[in-house]
């Protein structure tokens, strides 16, 4: 038997980045926040629901292109903004940005990432000019020093960047077991580029570097009405990253926000809380079709990725199988992982008998139904 085996789904891109990254990377990109309970979860609760499809449909042709904000994009699958990309491959976030850009997908860019805001503009410069469409979040993290974060809105306007994700579950950083045990150091050659050089540097003292960044830096006292204040900054919609029940989701609409993510941050925020794809429907039906409703958090197959749709997600991010695409491969490592899941969703999509996102809704899915007794 040969010994060859060729990456199929996104679980063989995670296998092969785990032999190839280091302890420092993996403990930071890896597990969720203490005891990785919601981490998992994430990606188990998919498990849960069960495809009900329809047959005899012409499934000819099938659209995966979804709308949101005026844009159409070609896929319902987004890069999520995750923390210092290049910490798993040289290119770093531009590889990404870059393969979302080829793929029509939605991308997004961490406040804390490894390659600035204008660079990562400059970077998709090319692909535009033949022809490709970028669409660019920039995730915010809203400083105590508040002119740090309106410089960055600003500087995210100027570069082309067309919507606002604020992260809302990150007051202080849970507690990530990990980092804790090993200490966690952002490697000498890195740096955080949308910063002058030294930003971060006092905390790098720290064995738990992040979590001392984020407690000396990140504003612990936001609320509503910094919100409803950043929303007079800025003429780019905001979305709420970080929302798991209907009480927020109806206080998103009614601060006047543009969006919200179902997430809980890869599970790395406060363990315990349910999986996203089961907090999506009481804050899609919470919103009543206002504004958008996107989704992420242990999304892994296009089926997965189907499921959410179902259930009322306009999108879905996906986070750490990003890093373990440019880990094996940079950006022709994120191609692949478009290839699959688009291939994936399109082939779910047509064995559900349907030619387009719009027709998905929830009787496509049902709970896992229990084993009948024999
Ligand atoms: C290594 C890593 C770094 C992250 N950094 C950020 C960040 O800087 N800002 C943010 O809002 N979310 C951050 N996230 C959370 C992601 O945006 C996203 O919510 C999460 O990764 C989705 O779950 P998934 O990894 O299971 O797809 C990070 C996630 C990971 C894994
Ligand atoms: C710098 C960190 C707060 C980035 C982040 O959001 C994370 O590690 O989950």
């Amino acid at each position: 038997m040969s010994a060859f085996k060729k990456i199929a789904n996104i679980q063989d891109i995670e296998d092969a980045a785990l032999k190839k990254l280091d302890r420092n990377v993996l403990d930071y990109y890896g597990p969720g926040a203490q005891d990785n309970i919601t981490n998992k979860d994430n990606k188990l609760a998919y498990d849960r629901y069960q495809l009900c499809p329809r047959v005899l449909r012409d499934v000819s042709n099938v659209d995966m292109s979804v709308s949101i904000f005026g844009h159409t994009f070609k896929t319902p699958v987004f890069v999520a903004a995750s923390a210092m990309q290049k910490m798993a491959n040289p290119i770093g976030e531009a590889g990404a940005a870059r393969s979302a850009c080829k793929n029509g997908a939605g991308y997004s860019l961490s406040t804390v990432s490894t390659t600035s805001l204008e660079d990562i503009s400059k970077s998709v410069a090319p692909l535009e000019s033949q022809g490709h469409q970028s669409v660019r979040w920039f995730q915010l993290y809203v400083y105590k020093d508040r002119l740090k974060s309106l410089d960055l809105i600003k500087r995210a306007e100027n570069a082309g960047f067309t919507a606002l994700l604020v992260t809302a579950d990150t007051p202080y950083l849970g507690r990530r077991l990990a980092n804790i045990r090993h200490g966690f150091m952002l490697p000498d050659h890195l740096r955080l580029a949308n910063f002058d050089k030294g930003e971060g540097d006092s905390a790098k003292k720290d064995s738990n570097y992040i979590s001392k960044y984020i407690s000396d830096q990140i504003d612990p006292s936001l609320s509503w009405k910094d919100l409803k204040w950043l929303k007079t900054q800025t003429k780019l919609p905001i979305l709420v990253k970080g929302v798991l029940t209907a009480e927020d989701a109806k206080l998103v609409v009614e601060n006047g926000l543009d969006g919200i993510v179902v997430s809980n941050h890869g599970g790395r925020q406060l363990d315990g809380v349910s999986a996203t794809i089961d907090a999506l429907d009481e804050v899609v039906q919470a919103v009543d079709n206002k504004i958008p409703v996107l989704i992420d958090g242990g999304v892994m197959r296009g089926s997965d990725v189907f499921k959410a749709l179902a259930l009322g997600a306009k999108a879905v991010f996906v986070g750490r199988p990003v890093l373990w695409s440019l880990a094996l491969d940079g950006e022709k490592g994120v191609d692949l992982m478009f290839d699959i899941l688009n291939e994936e969703l399109r082939l779910t999509m047509a064995l559900s008998g349907v030619s387009n996102v719009s027709q998905i809704d929830k009787s496509y899915i049902k709970p896992l139904a229990t084993r009948s007794k024999l």
